[in-house]
């Protein structure tokens, strides 16, 4: 069998956070030693928080923001202040909460100007990429050097949902969606082969409103968006859980190291 994904359960989300903490520092060191920056997907939903709580929080060892180019694994498709907003969530909960005089991160929002156009709005965020991540003629996918998700209870993760057509897409680099089962229905997402070609893929998911549905990922896969991640990235990938999410899965859990 190949390699599998790293699960890695803590105590309680201070634990968590610590580890992640020193993982996502490992991943930054690596990105920046490779092209001189860092470029960082995130997600929206409860992962912000658990971010912020990992990288605010002191240590000898140093977040170089300024190195940082951070997007977005999904967007909704709602102006930037709104409340379903994912940029105005990581504004609100880490952003605007860097430390004072802290260089801040260059951050790739949506093209609000395109919010009545979910396809235009994707290809646009999809030009941002290429235009970070060097020609589409010469970069068939884009490389991120790490991806932070979420994992929601029905096993999506970025905007892609379970059973989905769009856990088909093979070409498109960020996809549109108008019928997201969790509102708002109109969205924008990174595709499925974008997320399994970052070189790290990390989720974050906590509390036992997520155990059903980590043992459905874990010990059968069944497709679930979250599943396929997995299956594609191995042990690229590694979750970040606590011990509530992953009671009674029966799935090897592994001491954190780097
Ligand atoms: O709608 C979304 O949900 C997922 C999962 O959210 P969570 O609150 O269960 O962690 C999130 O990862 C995604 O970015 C967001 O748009």
């Amino acid at each position: 069998m190949g390699k599998q994904a790293n699960l890695y359960a803590f105590p309680g989300v201070d634990s968590l956070a610590v580890a992640l903490r020193a993982y996502v520092l490992a991943c930054q060191e690596a990105g920046i030693a490779r092209h001189g920056v860092f470029k960082v997907g995130v997600s929206g939903g409860s992962l912000p928080k658990t971010l912020a709580a990992a990288l605010l929080a002191d240590g000898d060892d140093t977040v170089k923001w300024d190195r940082w180019e951070v997007f977005f694994a999904d967007e909704r498709a709602v102006p930037l202040d709104h409340a379903d907003s994912n940029y105005a969530l990581l504004k609100a909960e880490l952003l605007d909460k860097l430390p004072a005089g802290t260089a801040p991160p260059l951050v790739h929002t949506i093209s609000p100007e395109y919010l009545d156009d979910t396809q235009e709005l994707a290809d646009q965020y999809e030009q941002t990429l290429v235009r970070s991540f060097a020609s589409r003629d010469s970069v068939k996918l884009p490389i991120f050097d790490l991806l932070l998700l979420g994992c929601g209870p029905d096993g999506h993760t970025c905007s892609l949902f379970p059973g989905h057509e769009l856990l088909r897409e093979t070409s498109a680099w960020v996809a549109p969606i108008e019928d997201s089962p969790k509102p708002p229905p109109r969205r924008i997402t990174l595709t499925l082969p974008v997320v399994r070609h970052s070189v790290r893929v990390a989720f974050v998911a906590t509390g036992a409103g997520k155990q059903g549905i980590m043992k459905e990922i874990f010990e059968e896969g069944n497709g679930l968006p979250c599943a396929l991640v997995n299956e594609g990235t191995g042990d690229r990938c590694s979750w970040f859980v606590d011990n509530a999410a992953v009671e009674g899965v029966s799935y090897p859990k592994r001491p954190f190291s780097l």
